[in-house]
C-alpha cells in the first residue's frame, strides 16, 4: 500500500463533505450568517461548519493527530452566538451520517480541536475551511484546504474547489474538483462527481514571455502594482488572472497559468500556514517550485504562521529562477 493511503482517503472524504456544505450555504446564505472578524476579514456559517465537519472526520480516523484550523468557536458561544450556532449545528448534521450526529456543544468542541499551536515535530493537520471567503461571498473562487504536516514538512494536500471549472477550456462546463497530492506520489485532479483521478502537471512553457501569471483579487492581499512591474520585467504580455484563494495553486498545477505571485503589501502581515500548506505540496508534485520573495522554501515547522518567510512565488521549476530574479529586482531586495 502507498504511504499515507488512509490519510489521503479520509482527507478526500472530509474535504468533499465540507465542500458540499459550502455549496449548499452559498445558495441559501442570508445576511445574518456572516460576521466580520477582528482583523476585518469575513467569516460565515459555512466556514464554521466546514471546520466542524473536517475536524470530526479527522478525530474519528486519527484521534491522536493535532489540528491547526483557521477558525475558533468564540463567535458561536453564548446568547450573541445563538443564531449562528443553531445554523452551524443544523448545517453540520445535515452532511454527517446518522452515527456521526453532533450536539451543539460537540460542534463547538470539534471546531476548537483546530487550536493547535504547531511546531517542528510530530503530525498535525492544517485546515482552511474556506480559503478565499471573500471569493465565496461574491460567487467567485474559494477552496476547502487540508494538509498533513509531519515533522515540519507538508506530506499530503487535498483541496476542494467547488466553483472552479473542471476543465479550464470549458469555462461554462461542470464545476467542482478535488486536487490531491502526496509528497513523492504526484499530483492529481478528480471531479466531485466521480472517483476517477487524472495526473496533473505544469504547462511546458520555456520562457516567461509566453507565461501567464495569477494573483489575488484583493489588492490588500498581494500588491497588484508590484506584480505589474514584475510582469513587464519578464516580458509577460498576457493579462494577469485574478482569482481568489488557493485555487490559484490548483490552476498553475494543471497548466491553466504558470506563475502565482503573492507580493507583500505590508511589513507586518505574516502569512498563515493554512493559506499555503496544501498548495505547496500540490505545486511541488506537479513539477513546480514554491519559495518566498527571498528565494527561501516556505517553513511550515514554526507554528501557525510562516513567520520566517515573506510573500510567495510559485511557478514551474523551469521558470522559477527568472521569476525570482525579476521579483528581487523590482522589490529592490
Ligand atoms: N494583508 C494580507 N496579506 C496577505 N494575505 C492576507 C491578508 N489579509 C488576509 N489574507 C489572507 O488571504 C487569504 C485569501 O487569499 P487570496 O488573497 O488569495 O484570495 S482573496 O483574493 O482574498 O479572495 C485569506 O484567507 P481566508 O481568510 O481563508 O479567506 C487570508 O488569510
Ligand atoms: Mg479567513
Ligand atoms: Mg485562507
Ligand atoms: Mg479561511
Amino acid at each position: 500500500m502507498l504511504a499515507l493511503a488512509h490519510e489521503r482517503a479520509v482527507a478526500i472524504q472530509a474535504v468533499l463533505q465540507a465542500s458540499k456544505v459550502c455549496q449548499s450555504v452559498f445558495q441559501h446564505l442570508v445576511a445574518n450568517e456572516t460576521l466580520t472578524k477582528n482583523d476585518k476579514s469575513p467569516v460565515t456559517v459555512a466556514d464554521f461548519s466546514a471546520q466542524a465537519i473536517v475536524n470530526t472526520y479527522l478525530e474519528k480516523a486519527f484521534p491522536n493527530d493535532a489540528i491547526i484550523g483557521e477558525e475558533d468557536s468564540q463567535d458561536l458561544r453564548g446568547d450573541t452566538g445563538k443564531v449562528l450556532r443553531e445554523k452551524v449545528h443544523s448545517l453540520t448534521n445535515g452532511v454527517l451520517s446518522a452515527s456521526q450526529q453532533l450536539s451543539e456543544d460537540q460542534i463547538l468542541k470539534a471546531i476548537d480541536r483546530g487550536n493547535y499551536a504547531g511546531g517542528a515535530t510530530g503530525r498535525h493537520w492544517a485546515l482552511d475551511p474556506i480559503d478565499g471567503t471573500k471569493g465565496f461571498l461574491r460567487g467567485g473562487q474559494y477552496a476547502v484546504c487540508l494538509a498533513l504536516i509531519i515533522d515540519g514538512v507538508v506530506e499530503l494536500g487535498v483541496m476542494g474547489t467547488p466553483n472552479l471549472p473542471i476543465d479550464a477550456s470549458k469555462p461554462d462546463g461542470e464545476r467542482g474538483s478535488l486536487f490531491v497530492a502526496v509528497r513523492g506520489q504526484g499530483a492529481f485532479q478528480r471531479p466531485f462527481s466521480s472517483e476517477k483521478e487524472v495526473p496533473i502537471h505544469f504547462a511546458d512553457v520555456s520562457s516567461t514571455k509566453d507565461a501567464t501569471f495569477c494573483e489575488s483579487v484583493e489588492a490588500g492581499h498581494s500588491s497588484h502594482s508590484d506584480a505589474a512591474q514584475i510582469a513587464s520585467e519578464l516580458e509577460i504580455t498576457r493579462p494577469a488572472v485574478r482569482m481568489d484563494s488557493q485555487a490559484k495553486y490548483c490552476s498553475i498545477s494543471r497548466g491553466d497559468a504558470d506563475i502565482y505571485l503573492r507580493l507583500p503589501v505590508s511589513d507586518t502581515y505574516v502569512e498563515k500556514i493554512w493559506d499555503h500548506a496544501s498548495g505547496n505540496v500540490l505545486v511541488t508534485e506537479a513539477g513546480g517550485k514554491v519559495t518566498d520573495i527571498h528565494g527561501n522554501l516556505l517553513d511550515f515547522s514554526i507554528g501557525r504562521t510562516l513567520a520566517k518567510n515573506k510573500g510567495v512565488i510559485a511557478s514551474s521549476s523551469r521558470l522559477h529562477d527568472s521569476v525570482l530574479k525579476a521579483v528581487q529586482k523590482v522589490l529592490k531586495l
